[in-house]
């Protein structure tokens, strides 16, 4: 069910997850009433950008795009419930949304394609399952897939990062010039803006909600963007609110 654009993943005990059909980002997970995601106050929910926050699906491109909005159009545009929310014996909670090409979407990338996103709530995770399907017969097409997510975390730098080490990065939107990285625990102390290559499967970020440890775990996807914007240009993104030191 879809009620006021809201799809609801209730595990019961205060777990929970919900989906906005804007652009299918997650604008809550909560693991026994913890919230796990930062979503800004000032964010706009009625469409006319994306939600500033959550975990928001950046398709079919990341970053500054000449043929249509930054970091594609999926966050931007109003997904469908394709099924769902349905309980599994195990208690987890699942909903399907899809996206399907229509005329707006081959405005700017004239392929045929549908999403396909599966969020599968469980006792102390999210489950993701992405299927891109393509539609043009005989024609591939490529494309980037970004699960954007802000994280709610306490004090950010104290959060310690491991699984980056030895990988190579380079700075979001500037040259195709990569540096190694040589911390084994990378901490965040200031803005930082990288996509790192090659990451092995497994990521964790330590010191969340509750001091707890998040373990992010992707099959079939190889690069990692870290950003964190810092006080002087979270101040200058409008829709994020104000940040103080
Ligand atoms: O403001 P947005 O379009 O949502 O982008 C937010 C951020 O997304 C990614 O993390 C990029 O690496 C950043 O350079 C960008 O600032």
């Amino acid at each position: 069910m879809i009620y006021e654009n809201q799809i609801v993943l209730n595990r019961g005990d205060y777990t929970s997850c919900s989906i906005n059909v804007l652009g299918a980002t997650v604008t809550s997970w909560r693991i026994h009433h913890q919230e796990q995601l930062f979503v800004s106050r000032e964010s706009h929910f009625s469409g006319i950008s994306h939600i500033r926050g959550g975990i928001s699906f950046v398709f079919p491109h990341f970053g500054e795009w000449n043929m249509g909005p930054r970091h594609g159009f999926a966050r931007e545009i109003a997904w469908s419930l394709d099924k769902g929310p349905e309980k599994l014996e195990n208690g987890d909670v699942f909903a399907t949304l899809s996206l399907d090409h229509n005329d707006y979407t081959h405005s700017l990338w004239n392929y045929k394609f549908k999403l396909l996103y599966k969020i599968t709530l469980c006792e102390q995770k999210l489950i993701f399952n992405i299927f891109v399907e393509n539609g043009c017969e005989n024609f591939p097409f490529e494309f980037e897939i970004l699960q954007h997510s802000l994280f709610k975390v306490p004090d950010v730098r104290k959060c310690e990062i491991i699984g980056l080490h030895k990988c190579r990065f380079r700075k979001a939107g500037k040259s195709d010039e990569t540096q190694l990285e040589d911390r084994q625990i990378i901490k965040i102390a200031g803005k930082i803006d990288r996509i790192y290559a090659k990451v092995p499967r497994e990521v964790t970020v330590s010191n969340m909600m509750n001091g707890g440890t998040l373990k992010i775990v992707r099959k079939n996807t190889y690069d990692v963007n870290l950003w964190n914007p810092w006080v002087h240009e979270a101040n200058e993104i409008r829709d994020l609110g104000t940040v103080s030191g």
